[in-house]
């Protein structure tokens, strides 16, 4: 292990990454929370600021893993489309089936431009994570329940708001609705099965009423579906923890752009064409698997310095207070202080550490474990 390896797996260079990442946060979601008289004024400005404030927190995350871990990105596509990505709106549709495939999808936002505004149909519980969690309120992330009979009015709501927004955004909707695990592959399976579709080996039975809704609510504004496969050579499942500690991965992202007029109105059409979709993406993993990398052409679009450069000045702006407040607190020699300075530390490293554990798939939720085959229709 080299030197510089052997640094990042520190867990001091963590901790000191954790205090940054959270300190600057809460500050951005200040920052946030003080444009809110700005939507009363000028809704549209307000947006442009919230992009870039929301820009500052996640590309610090992008910066994790292109800088810090120099994870690689390949794109496999066709040349025909690579022009348009970034210059419109698209829905993009995702398998999900790892701990930071929500990462690499922000490299990719941020290497076409579009990270600041990139858009989630999300799980309710995330809106509750500090710092990300309240920066996607400002962001305008549409959440659900998973609840269907609820989400239905609200998903559309949200969905309309997003009509007039006045950047280019990438919507991201993992149709499979939660991540792949072998129980909730085979209750899946058997949905599938009582269905009579067919069988997918690399997916979830994909959810279609989330995508229909959005296809519908976003028609005339959104130009594309982004129909995109992930997979990490050397079969690696990458965990964020691994980019902590410096690990570096190499993400292969097949990207088919498909024109949005091609998608069925009719919802029992629309779902036919999802539930094909799916087979297809399937065919696409096993290709992966026999051969080791995806049908088209590769482009690795290049990193630009901006997630960089941020990341920089927070630790520029940051460090030195903290280094002032450590000589402070050593040079008080109070015991009681500096017992409660490494307690406050131990519950905010504790606090972090909980954030993370929300991107791990054994600690992830329920749901689409428990369906009973034998209570579908
Ligand atoms: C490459 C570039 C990338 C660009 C990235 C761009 C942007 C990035 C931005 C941000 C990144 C942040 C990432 C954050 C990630 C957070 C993601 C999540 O939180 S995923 C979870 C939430 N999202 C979803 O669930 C979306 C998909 N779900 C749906 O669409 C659902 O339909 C729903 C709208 C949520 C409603 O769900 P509900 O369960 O209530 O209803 P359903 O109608 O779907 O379910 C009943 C239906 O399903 C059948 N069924 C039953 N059991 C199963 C099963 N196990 N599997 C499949 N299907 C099942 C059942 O028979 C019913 O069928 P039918 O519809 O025929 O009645
Ligand atoms: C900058 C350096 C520091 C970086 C470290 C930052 C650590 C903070 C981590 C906070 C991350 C919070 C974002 C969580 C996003 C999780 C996305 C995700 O994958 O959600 C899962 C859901 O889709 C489905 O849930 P399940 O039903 O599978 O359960």
């Amino acid at each position: 292990m080299g030197l510089l390896q052997l640094l990042k797996s520190q867990f001091l260079c963590h901790l000191v990454m954790c205090y940054v990442f959270l300190v600057s946060g809460v500050i951005i979601n200040l920052l946030q929370l003080c444009t809110l008289p700005l939507w009363l004024v000028s809704k549209q400005l307000a947006r442009r600021v919230n992009i870039r404030l929301s820009y500052c927190i996640s590309s610090q995350m992008v910066a994790a893993l292109e800088w810090w871990s120099g994870t690689e990105c390949t794109l496999y596509t066709d040349p025909k489309s690579y022009p348009l990505y970034g210059k419109e709106n698209a829905i993009v549709v995702l398998n999900h089936m790892y701990e930071i495939d929500f990462l690499c999808g922000w490299t990719f936002c941020e290497r076409f431009g579009v990270l600041g505004s990139s858009k989630v149909l999300a799980k309710k519980e995330l809106a509750y994570v500090p710092v990300i969690g309240w920066m996607w309120y400002f962001m305008e992330i549409v959440f659900c329940k998973r609840k269907w009979e609820e989400d239905r009015r609200t998903v559309a709501q949200s969905l309309q708001n997003l009509r007039d927004y006045p950047e280019n955004y990438w919507f991201l909707l993992y149709c499979e609705g939660t991540r792949f695990t072998p129980k909730k592959h085979q209750v899946s399976m058997q949905v599938a099965e009582s269905k009579g579709l067919p069988q997918l080996k690399y997916h979830l039975l994909p959810r279609t009423k989330g995508f229909w809704v959005t296809v519908q609510n976003l028609r005339g504004t959104a130009m594309a579906v982004y129909d995109s496969t992930l997979n990490f050579r050397d079969n690696e499942a990458p965990t964020l923890l691994g980019i902590l500690n410096g690990k570096k991965y190499h993400a292969d992202l097949y990207v088919r752009r498909i024109p949005l007029e091609l998608i069925p109105e009719d919802e029992a059409e629309c779902a036919a064409w999802l539930h094909k979709l799916y087979q297809e993406k399937d065919g696409f993993q096993e290709h992966y698997t026999q051969t080791g990398r995806f049908p088209g052409t590769t482009v690795s679009p290049p990193r630009r310095p901006w997630s960089l450069i941020n990341w920089l000045f927070w630790f520029c702006l940051l460090l030195y207070p903290l280094g002032l407040l450590l000589a402070q607190l050593i040079g008080s020699g109070s015991m009681l202080t500096i017992a409660a300075s490494v307690a406050l530390c131990s519950a905010a490293s504790l606090g972090f550490r909980w954030m993370i554990g929300q991107t791990e798939i054994d600690k992830g939720s329920s749901y689409g474990n428990k369906e009973a085959p034998l209570n579908i229709n």
